[in-house]
């Protein structure tokens, strides 16, 4: 039985039920019980702080486990990256109180920075030639100019609401990150086979977001003109309508091309367009 950790609680911990809820994977929800068997799946799920996850798939205590690249690689434990799960995106930044004169990272030469990823900001500075100090605190780090604390700060950033509401402008975006699957580099071959099933169906729930299966009549005449507005995965499927001289067409399509080609199928006389969420694509 595979073995995955997710968060406890946290950014990322609805996500990633949600995923593998969607994945037909049911996992209790509970935050007292901080390990459980799920249902539908051969998968015990551990609940961890997002810290500790790297660590635990390191070490194989986890055979996998969802977290932010952003630990990953400020942890710095030798993981398998398997895949981008499409949430939990943000980047992690250097910002400077809004009043500051910035021309460039040599502004940092001799600051201190206060961040909660002293790790990546350090590669940042060597790679760079600057010698910065770093004051690691644990949270709140948006906090710690206006306090004394510090003269910039190292922090995640999504919105930048954060950052307006503390008087901080972002200056440079180091890291780009989101939620991962990360494997333990020693899987054996049976664990390996559980895993590649659970991102099987991950690939097929992320392939189909944002796509929607449309169906409409057309009359037959027309179908050639339809058929270079669709895309499909092969092409379009086709199939006869009751009455004469008309088909129905269905294909898939992403959502940031459909209105632009639901107009032009209409000019070209479809009818009775309908269009449908899709829960699944596999390849
Ligand atoms: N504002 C945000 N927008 C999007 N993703 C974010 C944001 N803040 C954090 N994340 C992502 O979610 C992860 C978890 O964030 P969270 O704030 O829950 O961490 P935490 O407080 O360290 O949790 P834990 O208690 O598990 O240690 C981060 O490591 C990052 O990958
Ligand atoms: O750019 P924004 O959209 O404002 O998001 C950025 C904020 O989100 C995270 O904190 P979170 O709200 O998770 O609280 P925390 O500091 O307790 O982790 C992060 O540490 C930033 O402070
Ligand atoms: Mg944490």
């Amino acid at each position: 039985m595979l073995r995955i950790a997710i968060q406890a609680k946290g950014r990322l911990n609805e996500q990633s039920i949600e995923l593998l809820s969607e994945a037909g994977i049911r996992v209790a929800e509970s935050k007292r019980k901080l390990i459980s068997r799920a249902e539908g799946f051969p998968l015990e799920v551990l609940y961890l702080r997002d810290d500790d996850i790297p660590q635990a798939v390191a070490m194989g205590v986890a055979d996998v486990g969802i977290v932010g690249l952003n630990e990953v690689a400020e942890k710095g434990f030798t993981v398998e990256q398997v895949m981008d799960l499409g949430f939990g995106g943000c980047r992690i930044s250097l910002a400077v109180p809004k009043t500051t004169t910035y021309e460039g990272p040599d502004f940092f030469c001799g600051k201190r920075v206060a961040t909660s990823y002293p790790n990546i900001l350090a590669r940042y500075f060597v790679e760079r030639g600057i010698q910065a100090e770093i004051h690691t605190i644990e949270g709140s780090v948006e906090i710690a100019p206006a306090v004394g604390m510090a003269d910039a700060i190292f922090d995640i950033v999504s919105s930048g609401g954060t950052l307006i509401s503390n008087g901080l402008t972002e200056v440079e975006k180091v890291f780009f990150s989101e939620a991962v699957l990360i494997a333990c580099p020693g899987l054996d071959s049976d664990k390996r086979r559980e895993m590649k099933q659970l991102t099987f169906r991950f690939n097929s729930i992320l392939d189909s977001r944002g796509m929607k299966y449309v169906l409409m009549n057309l009359p037959k005449e027309r179908l050639d003109d339809a058929i270079r507005i669709l895309p499909g995965m092969r092409s379009p499927t086709v199939l006869p309508l009751a009455q004469e001289g008309w088909c129905s067409i269905h294909a898939v399509i992403a959502q940031e091309q459909l209105w632009e080609r639901i107009e032009r199928l209409k000019e070209i006389g479809a009818e009775g367009i309908l269009i449908l969420a899709l829960e699944n694509m596999i390849r």
